[in-house]
């Protein structure tokens, strides 16, 4: 590709070489969570949303379990300000949340930052100025000393301020906004600045975030800089470290969780990672790997597709159906070797430990967020096989297919999709089975059976069976007699009594009771061989078992007879 000598990495190592996150293997707490979808989700919208919008998102945020979560930039626009006067105002704050809202670092922002707060319990200013190599030397054409003191002429502003609205528990914030392009030394020169402004305490900490603004390195790289930055801030244990993670690069969850190995408590992201270009880091992927590691994330994502309902409704943008945890496939197996190592994980876990979740393929089990194993796990195409299409079968219709007869059924059910180049339903793939196998009972048909059991007691002796039995072949009605040593047996012998030749071989049988029935019929299962050994399946239902397997045997042979087998 042309023009790749155009750039430069961007990002600075920190000075030290020596990192403790790399020895981690799993993070073992759900960090402190703040939603920034109000703020910086909304700033990226093509429409930023409304009043009644934002009113409605913030009681969602607060429900899926929210503590903290950015409202907006309250000195942006009219809307950004009624927001938040609204909140207050109509005491629409739970006492367990933190609102929190962004400022620049100037007088007249940090000003009318603080007037939307009037009132407010407790809130989070957020302070922040761009400290880039690229923003010093283009944007603000300023040196070192010059960004550092916008930073602290804002941090003092907010004391002074803070000062005169004593109703309110402030607590302070500052980002050093595109930390990623700024070497690491300064982005830790003037946070250390800020922090010895603010003073903080054990008891009264102050927020430091670090944004990928954008995100220009490989994860690694940024868990090295949080980790340089987390072991040489001034007063370490009066900091939270949080973190704002982009996903330029498409790693912004990688980002998040290697940074919380490296010393980050806290996250700042959006639901789905809506945000400014590729998004901002997405929370529900965050927390969903916690939740699959065995970690309560402290967010509850239990209902998934209302999460995705909301937040399409709110910003007007789709979840990808690959999106984790959350997409329309994402817990869907089309491919033959998937479906049957789930159908058999799944059957795995009902005989041994329901409280364990380890079925392979499906690293969460649908349920616990709101999915349904049918229609969203096992779904039939062309690249299905045998195991799925029985247990999709069995599950929805109680029909368990004998082993021996899956293979078939399976390639019937995906030549069909290859065929026709579409996704079979649950639904057509039972109205193929059941047409295809199911009281097939043309031209031969049992019309009526009745069946004598004489019974010896004696060790030599053999049971008999008689049947009488009504047999209609094309049309022609034959009233038959004959006994056997079995039903089937008696059956095959008064076929035999029709001028038609069955010429066949009886390979096996076996039943079951329908499960998913309840009129609780019974399902019986037949395979025969014609004379040059060609196996043909046949099934039959009925509240009797015994006339169960005489459908059965029907089916088969009228199959048989649709090979022209059954001859005259
Ligand atoms: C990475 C992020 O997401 S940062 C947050 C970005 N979000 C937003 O900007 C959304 C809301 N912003 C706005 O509505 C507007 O930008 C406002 C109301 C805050 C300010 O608007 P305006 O005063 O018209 O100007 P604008 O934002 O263009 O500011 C540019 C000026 O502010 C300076 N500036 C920008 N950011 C900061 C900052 N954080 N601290 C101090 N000064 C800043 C610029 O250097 C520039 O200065 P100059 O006038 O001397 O050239
Ligand atoms: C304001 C800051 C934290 C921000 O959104 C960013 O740098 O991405
Ligand atoms: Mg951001």
């Amino acid at each position: 590709m042309k023009n790749y000598d155009k750039y430069r990495i961007g990002y600075f190592a920190p000075p030290v070489n020596d990192y403790d996150w790399v020895k981690k293997d799993h993070i073992e707490k759900a960090p402190r969570w703040c939603s920034v979808d109000l703020r910086d989700g909304n700033q990226a919208l093509i429409v930023p949303m409304n009043l009644e919008q934002k009113l409605e998102f913030f009681t969602y945020l607060c429900e899926i379990g929210f503590k903290e979560i950015e409202v907006g930039f309250p000195a942006a626009s009219d809307t950004e300000f009624e927001f938040l006067r609204t909140l207050i105002e109509q005491d629409m704050i739970p006492d367990d949340v933190t609102v929190q809202v962004l400022t620049q670092s100037r007088r007249h922002i940090i000003e009318k930052t603080f007037e939307s707060l009037i009132g407010a319990k407790h809130a989070v200013v957020h302070l922040y100025n761009s400290t880039s190599f690229a923003q010093r030397q283009q944007v603000f054409r300023k040196d070192k000393e010059e960004i550092i003191k916008i930073a602290t002429d804002g941090a003092e502003l907010m004391n002074e301020i803070a000062a005169r609205y004593t109703d309110t528990d402030f607590e302070f914030e500052y980002s050093p906004e595109s930390f990623t392009g700024t070497e690491p030394e300064f982005a830790l020169e003037i946070c250390n600045a800020v922090i010895d402004i603010w003073k903080p305490t054990p008891e009264h900490k102050v927020i430091i975030n670090l944004p990928a603004t954008v995100e220009m390195s490989m994860p690694h790289v940024f868990a090295n800089q949080v980790e340089y930055m987390s072991k040489n801030l001034h007063s370490r244990d009066s900091v939270v470290l949080s973190l704002h993670p982009h996903n330029d690069r498409g790693t912004g969850v990688a980002d998040a969780e290697l940074g919380l190995l490296a010393g980050g408590d806290r996250i700042e992201g959006t639901l789905f990672g809506n945000g400014e270009r590729t998004g901002n880091v997405d929370i529900v992927t965050l927390a969903m790997n916690m939740f699959t590691h065995g970690v309560d994330p402290g967010l509850d994502f239990s209902d998934m597709p209302r999460a995705v309902e909301m937040f399409e409704k709110f910003t007007d943008m789709t979840v990808d159906p690959r999106r984790p945890y959350c997409g329309s496939l994402v817990f869907a197996a089309f491919s033959g070797s998937h479906q049957d190592a789930i159908a058999k994980g799944m059957k795995w876990r009902a005989e041994t430990d329901p409280s364990r979740w380890t079925v392979p393929y499906l690293p969460i089990d649908p349920h616990d967020v709101g999915r349904q194993y049918d229609g969203d796990v096992i779904r039939i195409n062309s690249q299905s096989g045998k195991g799925g299409v029985a247990y999709i079968i069995n599950r929805d219709h109680g029909f368990d297919i004998p082993k021996a007869m899956r293979a078939e059924v399976g390639y019937m059910m995906k030549g069909i999709s290859d065929h026709t180049h579409e996704e079979l339903s649950s639904d057509e793939i039972f109205d193929i089975f059941s047409r295809e196998y199911v009281n097939f009972f043309s031209p031969l048909d049992i019309t009526d059976a009745t069946f004598s059991y004489f019974s010896s007691t004696k060790e030599e002796g053999e049971n008999t069976v008689a049947v009488r039995m009504r047999v209609v072949i094309d049309g022609e009605v034959y009233n038959i007699d004959a006994e056997g040593n079995g039903r089937l047996d008696a059956v095959a012998n008064g076929l035999k009594k029709t001028p038609y030749n069955f010429d066949y071989r009886f390979i096996t049988y076996t039943e079951h009771a329908i499960s998913t029935d309840s009129s609780s019929k019974a399902a019986a299962y037949i395979c025969i061989a014609d004379k040059d050994g060609h196996e043909y399946w046949g099934v039959g239902t009925q509240y009797d078992i015994t006339l169960a397997a005489v459908n059965a045997l029907v089916s088969a042979l009228n199959r048989m007879n649709k090979k022209e087998h059954m001859v005259k």
